[in-house]
C-alpha cells in the first residue's frame, strides 16, 4: 500500500476532528483502514460505496460470532444478507476490470491477481474465480482493518495514561516532521521512528489484540510436563506470554525502552510466530506509525473514557466505549 495514500487520509480525517472537538478513536480508525484497505486491495475510492461496504463488512463481523440461527430478525442471518451484498458488489468490481484489464495500470491486488493469469511468460497464477477472488479481498479486509484499528485505538489510551512517554514520542515525531522534505510521510521517514517503532510494539503487547489462537496437534508430543495427544486442539495464549513476569519485567506499565533490548525467542506474540506469522504484518506497523505521527503532532488528547471495560462478543480485544476523546490542536501543527 502506498504509505502517502494512508497519510492523505489520516490527514483529512484529522482535519475535521479540530471543529468537532471530541471524536471516538476506533470509529475514525476504522474508517481510515477500512478506506485505505480498499484502495490497496481494489482502487475503490467512491464514497457511497465505501461507506455502504464498510456497513456491511461490519454486520459479516458480528455475525462471525452470533449463534448460528437464520431467522430473519437474528445477527447471523443479517450476516449472511450483508455478505450477499457484499459478494454483489465484489463481483461487479470484479468484472469490470476483467473488462478493462488489459489497458488498466491499477497498482492494487486485484489488478495482480488478475493479470497474473494473464502474463506473457506464462501462467504465474493459475486462473482464479470471482468467488476466489472475493474471498481473498474479504478475508484481508476482515483480518486486517479491525485489529489494526483497535491496535490504534490502544495506543492513543496507553499514550493519555502515559504522558512522559508522549513527551519523548512528540520530540521524535516533531524532529522528523521538521526535516522531512516531502509533504506526505515516505518509508524513509517512517524508518527514522525509533521511540515511535518501540510505542507501537509496546501497545501491542499490552492490548494483545489476537489474545490466543488454536492448533491442531499433528502428532503426540510431550511439553514440559504436560502430554499432549495427536489431533488436541491447543491454544496459544498470547495474552498470558505479554503479561508474564518471568518473560517481561514490570508488565503492566507501558514502557517502549524495554524493546531496547532484544526480546526473548516467541515472547512477542502480538502478530502470532512461525508459517502462520500474519500477512499484514508490517503494513500495519506502518499505518500506526504513520496515524501516530500526524496524531501526535497535530493534537494534545485527553481521554474522555469513563467506560474500561472490554467488549466481551468481539473476536479481538477491543474497548467498548471506542475510546472518546477531546482533541485540542498543538500550537504549531497543521495537518497540510
Ligand atoms: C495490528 C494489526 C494486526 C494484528 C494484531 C494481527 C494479528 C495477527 C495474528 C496474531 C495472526 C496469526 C493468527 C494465527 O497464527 O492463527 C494473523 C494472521 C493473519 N493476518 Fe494479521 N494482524 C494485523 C493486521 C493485519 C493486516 C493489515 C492484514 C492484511 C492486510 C492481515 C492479514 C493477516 C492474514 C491474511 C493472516 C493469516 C496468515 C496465515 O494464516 O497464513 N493482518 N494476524
Amino acid at each position: 500500500m502506498s504509505i502517502r495514500h494512508f497519510d492523505e487520509l489520516t490527514k483529512k480525517a484529522l482535519h475535521s476532528w479540530e471543529k468537532r472537538g471530541t471524536v471516538v478513536v476506533l470509529e475514525e480508525a476504522q474508517k481510515i483502514t477500512f478506506n485505505a484497505m480498499c484502495k490497496m486491495l481494489m482502487s475503490l475510492e467512491e464514497p457511497n460505496e465505501l461507506e455502504m461496504l464498510r456497513k456491511d463488512v461490519a454486520q459479516v463481523f458480528q455475525a462471525m460470532l452470533a449463534f448460528p440461527i437464520n431467522l430473519p430478525w437474528t445477527t447471523f442471518h443479517k450476516g449472511l444478507k450483508a455478505r450477499k451484498r457484499i459478494e454483489n458488489t465484489l463481483a461487479k468490481i470484479i468484472n469490470e476490470r476483467r473488462r478493462v484489464i488489459e489497458y488498466s495500470n491499477e497498482h492494487d491486488l486485484l489488478q495482480f491477481l488478475l493479470s497474473g493469469e494473464q502474463s506473457s511468460d506464462g501462467p504465474l497464477l493459475p486462473s482464479l474465480t470471482n468467488k476466489q477472488i472475493h474471498d481473498n479481498i474479504l478475508t484481508l479486509i476482515i483480518a486486517g482493518q479491525e485489529t489494526t484499528a483497535n491496535a490504534i485505538t490502544w495506543m492513543v489510551k496507553y499514550l493519555d495514561e502515559n504522558q512522559d512517554v508522549q513527551e519523548t514520542l512528540r520530540d521524535e515525531q516533531l524532529k522528523i516532521k521538521e526535516t522531512s522534505r516531502a509533504s506526505s510521510l515516505t518509508v524513509d521517514d517512517l524508518n527514522k521512528m525509533s521511540y515511535a517503532s518501540k510505542v507501537v510494539k509496546e501497545s501491542l503487547r499490552m492490548a494483545s489484540i489476537v489474545p490466543w489462537f488454536p492448533r491442531v496437534a499433528l502428532e503426540d508430543c510431550e511439553l514440559e510436563d504436560f502430554k499432549i495427544r495427536k489431533g488436541w486442539i491447543i491454544n496459544i495464549d498470547a495474552k498470558a506470554m505479554h503479561l508474564d513476569p518471568s518473560v517481561y519485567q514490570d508488565p503492566t506499565r507501558f514502557h517502549p525502552p524495554r524493546f531496547h533490548e532484544l526480546s526473548k525467542p516467541y515472547s512477542f506474540l502480538a502478530f502470532g510466530t512461525g508459517v502462520r506469522t500474519c500477512l499484514g504484518m508490517n503494513l500495519a506497523k506502518y499505518m500506526m506509525l504513520a496515524f501516530l505521527h500526524r496524531l501526535i503532532t497535530t493534537y494534545r488528547w485527553e481521554s474522555m473514557d469513563s467506560d474500561l471495560t472490554l467488549e466481551k462478543r468481539a473476536l479481538f480485544s477491543r474497548l467498548k466505549s471506542g475510546c472518546p476523546v477531546r482533541v485540542v490542536r498543538c500550537q504549531t501543527s497543521s495537518t497540510n
